[in-house]
């Protein structure tokens, strides 16, 4: 049984965290997006146009890649952006854990998010593997393929604000949590289906002093590759109630305050306990260079239909995605 943990870098503002990864023989480290909201592992090609200033993949050079034939992939995500390509299968490793035969998409068309984010190569997806978008026949993830090599069939993250996170997979580190885990089950409904999807029966505005409650459930998924935390409009005008300067700015596309306000904290329950994303979490960033308005980190789900925790919410949890039990675990830290 193995067990492997990798470290990840937050990149500035806390808008995605990255971690290296190796592909090929001999080994080509790419510096990858961890995405528990999808289940295609991607990387850019050597040849593909837009990749100047990325590190990219070339399969010609590997001893070890072999062309799928006849396959492709093309996705598209949730903040618009979207890649697609043809498929190798190739070495791929991650923290101390190697997968033989891992489906490697390599993009050959990219949108501009892609391409001008030189920090990235690639992402890793973590969802899934029913909703991975390679045609014919869709491909394993990486989880899914390293799984039964496993001390325990799931992985953890633990992002942090500001600073490195990490990814485990196998085990859970009883020193990165404090008190106890909290689960909820896997929602297999066919909307969330794919997804590490949870329902949250209630949350609160503010800390212990004064708080609002509410009993409004939630349904929603657990997405390291999504920014901010999306929740139902009625949840985000309670928050928002709380903050005197807050605004629903058409223009900006969501809700905005004052930068120098002061952020109540919000609590969302998992199983039989909850979560506190502090306040400070909330402010995400100005909305322009030396603005005094800030976007808020927690925004309506209304366009979407589902509800996302996304980094804002993750940080402030260990978050276990437990495949073995189909659920999801919180702990706070
Ligand atoms: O695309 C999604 N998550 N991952 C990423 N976003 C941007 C790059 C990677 C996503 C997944 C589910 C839902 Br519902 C909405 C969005």
């Amino acid at each position: 049984d193995e067990q492997g943990t990798v470290a990840t870098a937050a990149t500035t503002e806390d808008t995605e965290w990255i971690t290296s990864i190796s592909v090929g023989t001999p080994a080509q480290t790419l510096p990858m997006d961890f995405d528990t909201g999808s289940s295609d592992l991607w990387v850019m090609g050597a040849s593909t146009s837009g990749t100047s200033g990325h590190t990219t993949y070339n399969a010609n050079t590997s001893t070890s890649a072999e062309a799928m034939s006849g396959a492709t992939w093309t996705i598209s995500y949730g903040d618009g952006s979207s890649s697609s390509g043809d498929v190798y299968t190739d070495v791929v490793t991650i923290g101390n854990l190697t997968v033989s035969q891992q489906a490697v998409e390599v993009a050959t068309t990219l949108s501009s998010e892609f391409t001008s984010d030189t920090a990235l190569s690639g992402l890793v997806g973590l969802a899934m593997s029913s909703i991975n978008t390679v045609k014919p026949t869709a491909q394993q993830t990486w989880f899914d393929n390293i799984k039964s090599n496993l001390a325990s069939p799931l992985f953890t993250a633990d992002l942090k604000h500001g600073e490195q996170g990490s990814y485990n997979f196998g085990y859970i580190d009883s020193s990165a949590y404090t008190g106890s885990i909290y689960y909820a089950d896997l929602v297999t409904s066919s909307t969330y289906a794919g997804f590490w999807s949870f329902v949250s029966n209630g949350y609160s505005v503010g800390s212990n002093t004064t708080t609002t409650t509410g009993s409004t459930a939630v349904t929603g998924i657990a997405d390291t590759g999504t920014t901010l935390l999306m929740l139902p409009d009625a949840v985000v005008a309670a928050y928002y109630a709380e903050v005197s300067s807050a605004v629903d700015s058409e223009q900006e596309g969501g809700y905005i305050f004052s930068c120098d306000a002061t952020l109540p904290d919000f609590t969302f329950n998992v199983g039989e306990g909850s979560i506190t994303v502090p306040g400070e979490y909330l402010n995400f960033e100005a909305i322009s260079t030396g603005s005094s308005s800030c976007y808020g980190g927690l925004q309506s789900d209304s366009g979407i239909g589902i509800s996302i925790f996304g980094d804002v919410a993750l940080k402030a949890a260990l978050v276990v995605f437990d495949s073995g039990n189909s659920r999801l675990g919180w702990a706070a830290k």
